[in-house]
């Protein structure tokens, strides 16, 4: 397959040299190995050195930090993170990239590339090879949220994920209570993390071009940053809100917990939450009230 990889904001055709040093040309280097794009794997990559070191530079990563990154397609913004960081771990599903890796990587050697499948891997073992560390990465588009929704519920070491992403789902990771975007995912990760967009980019960044936007999302994670008694509780509590957002909260709890009817009153009484209330006007913090009322009263997801 014939391509090339345009440079954004640029007038010349030609391809540009990825990474300052001695990284040679990304296309050639593509072309040389056979390589050609999956779309099932989400393969949109960034060969923009400003991009790649303005991401870098947000996710304020230094020569202490760890970071973990998922899809390093070509390497580009491995390559970069590894100028910057004490060691960067790498995951890629695609086998095809090995010969590709090996080669804009040779001279980066605080960089680990395991091939395997992120969504697999067992985050438990995992952190205890690492101990703390921070995720940076272009998102495959495809497992975006499943994805951000394993760091907010299973990992325990991660202190921050920058993370390139689609704009929508970006606003969706940051938004409010009471606004559109506000839903289930919103809600879980304020459980644990300040969310902001630190950067929109543009679709012409990526090679081959994507159909959307993209925006770059900061996830900070804190320790407690709304108390809750059971972080479990605490997701179902969210699932339940958002069950059906026609529905009441009071309706919700009866079918999400197959509660009664003056049981599911009792609780809403005890959490501070106003009877006819829907999910989505819900706060985090007032979602937490909620959890720690269905734990007090000990309800269970049958
Ligand atoms: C959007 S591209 C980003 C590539 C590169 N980091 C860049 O910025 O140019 C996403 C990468 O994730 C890889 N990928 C897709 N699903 C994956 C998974 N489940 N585990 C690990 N890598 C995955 C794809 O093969 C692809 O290389």
């Amino acid at each position: 397959m014939e391509f090339t990889v345009p440079v954004c904001g640029a007038n010349r055709p030609a391809m540009r040299k990825i990474g300052r040093e001695s990284l040679e040309n990304l296309a050639t280097i593509l072309r040389k190995h056979g390589f050609s794009f999956k779309k099932q794997f989400g393969q949109n990559f960034i060969s923009d050195t400003n991009l790649l070191e303005n991401i870098v530079a947000l996710a304020g990563i230094g020569k202490t930090d760890t970071v973990v990154e998922i899809g390093c397609g070509a390497g580009t913004l491995t390559r970069a993170l590894a100028a910057a960081a004490g060691k960067v771990i790498g995951f890629e599903i695609d086998e095809k990239l090995k010969p590709v890796l090996a080669e804009t990587l040779a001279d980066r050697d605080n960089t680990e590339i395991r091939f395997a499948d992120f969504m697999r891997a067992d985050l438990k073992s995992f952190e205890k090879e690492t101990g703390p560390y921070s995720v940076v990465a272009n998102l495959p588009y495809y497992i975006t949220s499943p994805l951000v929704m394993r760091f907010v519920e299973e990992a325990e070491k991660v202190q921050k994920l920058v993370v390139m992403v689609q704009d929508d789902v970006a606003r969706r990771f940051c938004a409010r209570e009471d606004t559109p975007d506000y839903g289930a995912i919103t809600a879980a990760i304020a459980l644990r993390a300040d969310a902001e967009i630190v950067k929109y980019v543009p679709r012409k960044m990526f090679y081959p071009v994507p159909n959307v936007d993209s925006a770059v999302v900061k996830l900070t994670f804190r320790e407690n940053r709304i108390p809750v008694k059971d972080r479990k509780m605490y997701r179902d509590a969210v699932r339940c809100a958002f069950l059906s957002r026609r529905k009441t909260l009071e309706n919700n709890l009866i079918s999400y917990f197959s509660l009664s009817r003056e049981k599911a009153k009792e609780i809403l009484r005890r959490a501070d939450v106003p009877e006819m209330a829907r999910g989505e006007t819900l706060s985090p913090v007032r979602l937490a009230n909620l959890a720690d009322a269905l734990s007090d009263y000990g309800v269970q997801k049958k």
